[in-house]
């Protein structure tokens, strides 16, 4: 019996609903997008992150405006760039402290990772969310103040989510061997290339979603399943 000493987890479709982040928080960012880059650009962190994007785009030369666009774009295909998610999470910090929302997570979410603390499991956060938004999220979430739960977050800084290079790197900074660590996640891909690292892996198929034929995973309904 291989003991698990660190649970990593996925944010959106894992602890939390992807409604939330889909028709909550993308569109309070969309909404604020231009007039936050017209108000806060010529800052040297979003002139980073927008540098970043035109970059990433290949576009030479190009207008604050052309970003603008180029960002709303990124927004409504649910582009996973690192450049747009550190800037959407600028423009959430706005609406988590004016009380415009808070960040969903699933009933069970909050009680159990209360548990897995108390048993002596270390706790993080991998999502393609920037970290200083995953902080946020789990600071403001519906069940109260999550922040103190978790001892580390990643995000797409350290490398994408479906390459299994990521996954090692993650582990490298936890301090442990994959084979102690379990991934948490509802996307397949993602579960494959921490597999492929040597993680324990655990697919979230919430209900309504139908549960797989021939998981490649094991699959659990909710985080009370979980016994790591
Ligand atoms: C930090 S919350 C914002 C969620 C987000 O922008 C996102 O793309 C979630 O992706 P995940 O990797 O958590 O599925
Ligand atoms: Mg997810």
């Amino acid at each position: 019996m291989i003991e698990i000493r660190a649970i990593v987890t996925d944010i959106e479709g894992t602890t939390s609903s992807i409604d939330f982040v889909r028709e909550v928080l993308f569109p309070y960012a969309r909404k604020r997008l231009p007039a936050f880059v017209e108000t806060h650009g010529d800052k040297p962190e979003v002139q980073h992150w927008l540098h970043e994007a035109a970059r990433e785009a290949g576009l030479v030369e190009a207008t604050r405006q052309d970003i603008i666009e180029l960002l709303l774009k990124w927004i409504d295909q649910d582009r996973k760039s690192t450049a747009l998610k550190a800037l959407q999470g600028m423009i959430w910090k706005d609406g988590y402290e004016a009380g415009d929302y808070r960040a969903h997570v699933y009933p069970e979410v909050a009680a159990r990772l209360r548990e897995w603390r108390a048993d002596g499991l270390r706790l993080y956060v991998y999502s393609s969310g920037s970290v200083p938004a995953q902080k946020l999220f789990f600071r403001h979430s519906e069940a109260g103040d999550l922040g103190a739960l978790f001892a580390g977050y990643f995000d797409t800084e350290t490398g994408p989510k479906r390459e299994s290079s990521s996954y090692r790197r993650i582990a490298e900074a936890i301090g442990e061997q994959p084979r102690h660590l379990l991934f948490l996640s509802d996307i397949v891909e993602e579960l494959d290339a921490a597999q492929a690292a040597g993680f324990h892996t655990g697919w979230l198929v919430r209900a309504p979603q139908a549960l797989p034929d021939s998981p490649r995973h094991t699959v659990y309904r909710d985080f009370d399943a979980i016994a790591p």
